[in-house]
C-alpha cells in the first residue's frame, strides 16, 4: 500500500470547504483521492454520503478497486462513478419531469419547420407519459440527424440531395459543442442560439469571413435534431448531461434533495469538464450546506478540447471559489530525464499554470530518439525489441506503443499477430478486424480446411441467400459426414428455399480455385479485385451507403481498405520469403496462420502488450513506451501548421494557438506515461495505409522542444532477421497434409 507523502497527506486530511489540487503527471492523483476517502471515512462521515467522480468507467472501476484494497475486507465501498453515470441516475430518478416532450408518432409527418421558428408547433406535440427514452450512441447521432434533414423533404430523392450537400456532421458536431455548454436551441431561441453557433461553429473549423453564411443554417438543424429525438424518443449525450442539470437547476427543491445527500464531491481529472459538467457541479455544490468540492487535475492534461472541456476550467473555479490550493509536483512514475524533458516541453505552452514537477528516480539514459526510413521500418524495429526485451525477462505488459491516430493500431497488431505477442487494443480495431482483410483471411482459412463453417459464416455478408438458418443447415450436414467439405454438405442441403444460397457456395468454390491458381503473395489484391469474391462489391456498396453524403470520404475509404490489403499482401511476402522450405510449398497455410488472432487480444488483464490512442491511455502506465510516429504531422496533428498566423485576426490567432496548445499537450501525456524507457520513432517517410490522411513535409518539431534529436535506430529492423526469430516464437506454420485444398468436398 502507498504511504502518503507530506503534499499528498495534506491532500487527504483538507478539512471543509473548495479545495484545489493541483497535480502533475504521475503525482499520484487517484493515492491522494483514495487517502481523503479513507480520512473522511475514519473521521466518521459514511461513505455514501462521498460523490467521487471520474470520466470513464475504467477510471471509475480502478477507484473502487483501490478503495477496496485500502478499506480491506468488509470495509466500507466507495461510490466512484462517472458523470454520465450519475446523470443518469438523477435522469431516471425523475424521468417523466426531466424528459422533453415526446412527440406521437401519428404527429411525425405534419411537422413542418420554417427555420426560424424555434419550437415545433407545439399542439402537434404531445406528452406521453409511461413512455421511456432510450439513449443514442454516437452512431445513432448520425442516423438522427440524417431522418431530420431527410424529413424536411417531401420527395425522397431531392432529400438525398440535399444530404449530400449539406456538411451535416459539422452541422453536429457544432451542435454537440454548444450542448456541452448548455445550450439547446428549443430554450435559447433563434437569435441568441443563432450567434452562439456561429461562435461553436467557428470553434470547430471555420475562420471569421466563412462563419456568417452558415449561422441560419446551424440553427435551423439544430431545431430539426432537437425534435427529431423528440420524434424518436431518444436523448443523446448531451442530452443526458444536461437535463438532469437543466432540471435541477429549475427545481430548487430537488437539487437541495441532492445537495444534502453528499457532504463531501471530489472529482478526479477535473481539467477534462466541459462546461454544462462544471456548471452543473458549481450549482450543486453551492447547494451544499458547506461547498465541499475538491476538485483534482492538471490542466498540461487537459485533451478533450474536441468534446468541449477546457485547460481554464481549474484557474476558473480558483478565481470562483477561492479554493485551498494544494499542489503535488513530484512525480512517482518516470525517471528524472523523463520529467525534466517533458516538462520543458509542454511549457512551451502560454496558457498554464506553471508547476515545477520533479523525480528522483535516476537512470542513465531514458529517452531514445530514433531515425528510420519509413514508418513499416518502425513497427519492424518496435517488434523486434518488444521480442527481445521480452526474450530477456520483461512481461508484455511493461509495453505500450502509443499513436495519436487510430490508424496506427491496426498496422502494429498485424506484425504483432504475427511474432504471437499478446496485444490489447484500446480505442480501435486491430488489422485482422478489418473487414476486407478478415473476408481475405477467412478465404484462405476456408481453402486449406473446406470443413471450415467458422471461415464460411464469416463470409456470410458477401454471400446472398446464406443465413443463420443456412448456415445452422449445413454446419449440421458437416458434423453428420466428416468426410464432407462445404462443397458436399451444400449438396446435402440444397433445396428450392436455398436456391440463391446453393449458388453462393457454388462461387465461394469458384473464388477459391481462382485464388489458389493465382501467386499467393497477391492473395489480397487478388481478393478485392476477383470480383466473384464479393468483396469489394459488398464493401463498396456499404461504404456507399456510409458515407452517401461525402464523396470525398467515400473514395478515402475505399482506397484504405485496398491499401490495408496492400499491406496484408507485404505481410504475406514476408512470411513466405521467411519460411524454411517444407512451409513455403503450402503458402495458403501460411496465409490461414496469420489469422490465428483471436487468443492473442482477448483478456484486457492478462499479459499482454498495450496499443492505445493517447486519448484512450490516460491515467495508465508502463515502464517502456514507444511512440511510432513522434512527427508531424502525427504527432504534433496536422491541424498545427506551424504557419505565420500574426496576420490573422485576433480570434483565428487565438483558435490555432489553442489547437497548438492541445497538440503538445496530447503529446505530453503520451510522454508521461512512461516509467523507465521512452522510445520517440521518428520515420522518414509514411508508406503504409497510414499515409492516406498525411500530407505535407515531415518534421518532428517537439524533438526540438525536448531537447534532443534523433540518431539513426541502432539495428536494422526492415526485416526480421534469423537470429531474432529463432528467439521469437514465430508462428509455427508447419504446414499439415491438405489432400487438395479447395475440393469443397
Ligand atoms: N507516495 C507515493 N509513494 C510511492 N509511490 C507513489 C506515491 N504516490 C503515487 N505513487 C505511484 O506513482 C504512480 C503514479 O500515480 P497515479 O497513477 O495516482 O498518478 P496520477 O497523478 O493519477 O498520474 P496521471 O495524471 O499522469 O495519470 C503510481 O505508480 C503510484 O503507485
Amino acid at each position: 500500500m502507498i504511504i502518503l507523502d507530506e503534499n499528498q497527506h495534506r491532500v487527504a486530511s483538507h478539512k471543509e470547504g473548495p479545495a484545489l489540487v493541483l497535480a502533475g503527471a504521475g503525482a499520484g492523483k487517484t493515492a491522494s483521492i483514495i487517502g481523503r476517502t479513507l480520512e473522511l471515512v475514519e473521521s466518521g462521515v459514511p461513505s455514501s454520503r462521498i460523490l467521487l467522480l471520474t470520466f470513464s468507467r475504467k477510471a471509475a472501476r480502478e477507484m473502487r478497486e483501490r478503495a477496496m484494497m485500502a478499506f480491506g475486507e468488509g470495509g466500507a465501498t466507495i461510490q466512484a462513478s462517472t458523470f454520465h453515470a450519475f446523470c443518469g441516475r438523477i435522469f431516471r430518478q425523475y424521468e417523466s419531469v426531466i424528459r422533453p416532450p415526446l412527440i406521437k408518432p401519428q404527429a411525425q409527418g405534419n411537422i413542418a419547420h420554417t427555420g426560424t421558428d424555434n419550437t415545433a408547433p407545439s399542439q402537434k406535440i404531445q406528452e406521453h407519459q409511461g413512455d421511456r427514452v432510450t439513449q443514442l450512441d454516437e452512431g445513432g447521432q448520425s442516423h438522427i440527424a440524417m431522418e431530420a434533414i431527410r424529413r424536411q423533404y417531401k420527395d425522397p430523392k431531392e432529400a438525398e440531395l440535399a444530404l449530400k450537400e449539406m456538411d451535416w456532421r459539422k452541422w453536429l458536431s457544432a451542435y454537440d459543442r454548444l450542448r456541452s455548454e448548455g445550450y439547446t436551441a428549443q430554450a435559447q431561441g433563434a437569435a441568441q442560439m443563432t450567434t452562439d453557433f456561429i461562435n461553436a461553429w467557428w470553434r470547430v473549423e471555420f475562420t471569421e469571413a466563412q462563419k456568417d453564411p452558415m449561422a441560419g443554417d446551424l440553427y435551423q438543424f439544430a431545431v430539426w435534431y432537437e425534435t427529431e429525438k423528440r420524434l424518436a424518443h431518444v436523448i443523446d449525450f448531451g442530452d443526458l448531461i444536461n437535463l438532469p442539470f437543466d432540471f435541477l437547476r429549475a427545481n430548487p427543491p430537488a437539487m437541495a434533495k441532492l445537495a444534502h445527500r453528499y457532504d463531501q464531491i471530489i472529482i478526479d481529472e477535473a481539467q477534462d469538464m466541459d462546461a454544462a459538467q462544471y456548471q452543473g457541479i458549481q450549482r450543486l455544490a453551492r447547494a451544499m450546506p458547506t461547498p465541499n468540492l475538491m476538485l483534482v487535475g492538471d490542466d498540461d492534461q487537459s485533451i478533450y478540447g474536441f468534446r468541449g472541456s477546457s485547460p481554464s476550467v481549474l484557474q476558473y473555479f480558483a478565481d470562483i471559489f477561492r479554493p485551498e490550493i494544494y499542489r503535488l509536483e513530484r512525480n512517482y512514475r518516470s525517471t528524472r530525464e523523463i520529467v525534466q524533458r517533458a516538462s520543458q516541453h509542454v511549457a512551451h505552452n502560454r496558457h498554464r499554470i506553471p508547476k515545477e514537477p520533479f523525480s528522483e528516480r535516476e537512470t542513465e539514459e531514458s529517452i531514445f530518439a530514433y531515425r528510420h526510413e519509413t514508418d513499416m521500418d518502425v513497427l519492424y524495429w518496435i517488434t523486434r525489441r518488444l521480442l527481445q526485451a521480452h526474450a530477456d525477462g520483461a512481461p508484455w505488459s511493461s509495453f505500450a506503443v502509443l499513436y495519436r491516430s487510430r490508424r496506427f493500431g491496426p498496422q502494429i497488431s498485424a506484425l504483432l499477430v504475427r511474432y504471437r505477442i499478446p496485444f490489447v487494443i484500446y480505442g480501435g480495431l486491430s488489422f485482422f478486424e478489418y473487414l476486407e482483410v478478415k473476408f481475405a483471411g477467412a478465404y484462405a482459412r476456408l481453402a486449406t480446411n473446406p470443413r471450415d463453417s467458422a471461415a464460411l459464416r464469416d463470409l456470410a455478408p458477401l454471400l446472398p441467400g446464406v443465413g443463420d438458418r443456412y448456415m445452422d443447415l449445413l454446419h449440421a450436414a458437416l458434423m453428420e459426414n466428416p468426410t464432407f467439405g462445404f462443397v458436399q454438405a451444400a449438396e446435402a442441403c440444397a433445396s428450392n428455399r436455398f436456391r440463391t444460397a446453393h449458388q453462393s457456395i457454388l462461387k465461394v468454390q469458384k473464388t477459391l480455385r481462382h485464388l489458389l491458381q493465382s501467386n499467393p503473395e497477391t492473395w489480397g489484391k487478388t481478393c478485392w479485385e476477383y470480383e466473384n469474391s464479393g468483396i469489394r462489391v459488398y464493401l463498396e456498396k456499404a461504404d456507399a451507403k456510409e458515407y452517401a453524403d461525402d464523396k470525398s470520404a467515400l473514395i478515402a475509404s475505399l482506397k484504405r481498405r485496398q491499401d490495408n490489403l496492400g499491406f496484408f499482401d507485404q505481410m504475406i511476402t514476408d512470411v513466405i520469403h521467411e519460411a524454411d522450405a517444407e512451409e513455403a510449398k503450402h503458402p495458403v497455410l501460411l496465409i490461414a496462420g496469420m489469422f490465428v488472432t483471436d487468443a492473442q487480444k482477448k483478456d484486457e488483464d492478462g499479459d499482454r502488450v498495450v496499443l492505445a490512442t493517447v486519448h484512450a491511455c490516460k491515467g495508465l502506465e508502463f515502464d517502456e513506451v514507444h511512440i511510432p510516429g513522434f512527427v508531424q504531422p502525427l504527432m504534433p496533428w496536422p491541424i498545427d501548421d506551424d504557419r505565420d498566423i500574426t496576420t490573422l485576426p485576433p480570434d483565428d490567432q487565438q483558435r490555432i494557438y489553442a489547437q497548438r496548445e492541445e497538440e503538445r499537450r496530447i503529446s505530453y501525456v503520451a510522454l508521461t506515461r512512461a516509467k523507465h524507457r521512452l522510445f520517440l520513432h521518428v520515420p522518414g517517410r509514411f508508406v503504409t495505409a497510414a499515409n492516406l490522411m498525411l500530407n505535407g513535409a515531415i518534421r518532428a518539431p517537439y524533438l526540438n522542444e525536448l531537447g534532443l534529436t534523433a540518431v539513426p535506430a541502432p539495428f536494422q529492423a526492415a526485416r526480421m532477421d534469423t537470429a531474432v526469430q529463432a528467439t521469437a516464437n514465430v508462428i509455427p506454420f508447419r504446414p499439415k497434409p491438405v489432400e487438395e485444398d479447395c475440393r469443397g468436398g
